[in-house]
């Protein structure tokens, strides 16, 4: 059994994700929660003739038939930006539901491999890690932040300078995902040398602030939904086709604890210094998930000012996320 839980499946990137995924043939069940709606999303979704059995659950009282042994969890929930908001500004809201997501997958499919979509990015994974470690089911190569829209938008931007094929150039782009803690890493791309220096600086700032252009384009409507579906489904299906196809050599730059007891954490970190405990690093996927991180690799000297200015913004945004579970009462 292959069974995919999307938690926040009848939102603006619930639903175009869920279809997304309707289309694997890997997975044998959808199952669909949210607070919402969901029984209208799986019913429509349901009449697609893929292989997957598609079930939605709604309401809390719902969660743990939704979620129990799922083999992946996919966490898109909780409120986006409005023009003006950080994505810090959603905490407030969005932390508490994160953390009742992640107790009910810690109870109840501790082994599942959990992609976080909700924002603030930073603070969401750690604040998954904490729970899963206060329920004794800590496993560092199995929970992930989604920052795969850094990546798309670094390719579509980037091929629009250069003139490449978006859809095959890589960028890699390591950090975080908010504004300055995006660190696009273009000197490592073959074409970026004819770029004059404006812009490359130019590019880098627009990768930092993609996910503005959007929230300002849709004018107090929400934030990016159609490419962040498009980008979470990519994240989702590689984790799939790495743990149950056995797929190999599947790298994604991805959001992870570089406690993780894998070959290249500690690399990593003499790049980037010891107190960060997460950071988006090009991760080779494997059947346990975190197969191995890669080396990020040289980086010039302008990457080396935009990686000092992101390690402060980082490293609150990743205690913040931390002490939300160690300083409140047990679970
Ligand atoms: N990681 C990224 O790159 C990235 C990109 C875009 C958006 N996001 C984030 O994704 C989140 C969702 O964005 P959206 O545009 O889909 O928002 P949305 O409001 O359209 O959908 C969110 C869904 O979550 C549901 N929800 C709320 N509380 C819930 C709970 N306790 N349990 C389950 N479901 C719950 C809502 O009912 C809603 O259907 C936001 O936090 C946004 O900032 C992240
Ligand atoms: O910008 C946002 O708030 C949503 C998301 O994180 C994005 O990058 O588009």
């Amino acid at each position: 059994m292959v069974k995919v839980t999307v938690c926040g499946a009848a939102g603006g990137i619930g639903q175009p994700l869920s279809l997304l995924l309707k289309q694997s043939e890997h997975i044998t069940h959808l199952s669909l929660y949210d607070i919402v709606n969901t029984p209208g999303v799986a019913a429509d979704l349901s009449h697609i003739n893929t292989k997957s059995k598609v079930t939605g659950h709604k309401g809390s009282d719902q969660l743990e038939e939704a979620i129990k042994d799922s083999t992946v969890v996919v966490i898109p929930a909780g409120v986006p930006r409005k023009p003006g908001m950080t994505r810090d500004d959603l905490f407030k809201i969005n932390a508490g539901i994160v953390r009742d997501l992640a107790v009910a997958a810690a109870k109840f499919a501790p082994k599942a491999f959990m992609c976080i979509i909700s924002n603030p990015v930073n603070s969401t994974v750690p604040i998954v890690a904490e729970v899963f470690k206060q329920f004794n089911v800590y496993d560092p190569r199995r929970i992930f932040g989604v920052t795969t829209l850094d990546i798309v938008r670094a390719s579509t931007f980037v091929s629009e300078l250069i003139g490449t094929c978006p859809s095959s150039l890589r960028v890699p782009v390591v950090g975080g995902h908010s504004g300055v803690t995006i660190l696009p890493v273009l000197s490592q791309v073959e074409g970026t040398e004819k770029l004059s220096q404006e812009q490359i600086k130019q590019v880098t700032n627009r990768i930092q602030f993609g996910g503005d252009e959007v929230v300002k384009a849709k004018d107090g409507a929400g934030s990016a939904t159609l490419s962040m579906a498009f980008a979470g489904a990519r994240f989702a299906l590689n984790i799939i086709e790495a743990v149950v196809a056995k797929k190999t050599g599947i790298v994604e730059c991805t959001y992870v604890d570089l406690a993780a007891d894998v070959a290249g954490a500690a690399e990593v970190k003499e790049l980037i210094g010891n107190d960060l405990g997460f950071f988006s690093v090009p991760v080779e996927l494997g059947p346990n998930g975190v197969e191995k991180i890669l080396p990020i690799g040289a980086i010039n000297n302008y990457e080396k000012e935009l990686f000092a200015a992101a390690a402060s913004e980082l490293k609150g945004n990743i205690v913040k996320g931390s002490t939300f579970i160690t300083e409140s009462p047990k679970l």
